[in-house]
């Protein structure tokens, strides 16, 4: 079974990126393009990722009208990634667009609470309800939009899953030990992460800025 880690390249350097999937490739499932990436080299750097021939996952976290979110899913042409994001809170129309206008091979998921994100964040964009709540209701309305899966935290996976038993999980904010968080707030190890209900995970700086991302991501699969 191929691992289920994807591999966040979160560099605008197409060569970077392109270095460390190939250092890391023996141990990762599949390679994660963000918008950092996405705005350096659009369709063609993602096109050239592709060549590596490493699943392709695709984390643009589209959020607009429904139609110019279909439009723009549409516009990726014969890129076909194997995984692509959308924003939960785009609503229902959206998401239906969404999966309505992605290619049949491509797994549409909604994001939820970002990881980055905790209950104080919450309030203060307006929203009275903690991070577990915000989650799963976000969680029901993905399911019923019919989209593949959400993103959601380690914390909330369990739930979320026992909710939606063949949904695709996907879950960043993994950090293999209590190490720096970063920019992160919701954060568990690998395992749990698995043991929870994970289907994927998406780990970015603890490997892309380790001394030898090649040993790291092979002590991350370890792990698992
Ligand atoms: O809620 C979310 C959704 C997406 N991400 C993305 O995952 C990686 C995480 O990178 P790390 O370096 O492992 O923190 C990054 O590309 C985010 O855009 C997320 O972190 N949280």
């Amino acid at each position: 079974m191929s691992s289920p880690v994807f591999v966040a390249l979160d560099t605008p350097d197409l060569d970077r990126a392109k270095a460390i999937a190939s250092r890391v490739k023996a141990h990762v499932g599949g390679i994660k393009l963000g918008l950092e990436f996405f705005m350096a080299n659009g369709r063609h750097g993602v096109h050239d990722m592709a060549a590596i021939g490493l699943p392709v996952f695709l984390d643009l976290k589209l959020h607009d009208i429904p139609n110019t979110v279909a439009k723009a899913i549409q516009a990726l042409g014969s890129l076909e990634p194997a995984i692509l994001t959308v924003h939960a809170a785009g609503g229902r129309a959206m998401l239906e667009d969404a999966k309505a206008a992605a290619p049949a091979g491509t797994k549409v998921v909604a994001v939820t609470m970002l990881t980055s994100l905790d209950g104080e964040d919450l309030h203060s964009i307006g929203l009275s309800r903690d991070p577990h709540e915000q989650v799963m209701r976000l969680t029901e309305l993905a399911r019923a939009s019919g989209v593949d899966g959400i993103v959601c935290s380690g914390a909330e996976v369990k739930a979320a899953r026992a909710v939606w038993k063949d949904g695709f999980f996907v879950v960043p904010g993994v950090r293999p030990t209590d190490g720096h968080h970063g920019d992160q707030k919701r954060v568990v190890t690998p395992r749990q992460a698995l043991d929870s209900g994970a289907s994927i995970l998406v780990i970015g700086r603890p490997i892309t800025q380790a001394a030898n991302p090649d040993e790291a991501a092979r002590a991350i699969e370890a792990t698992l």
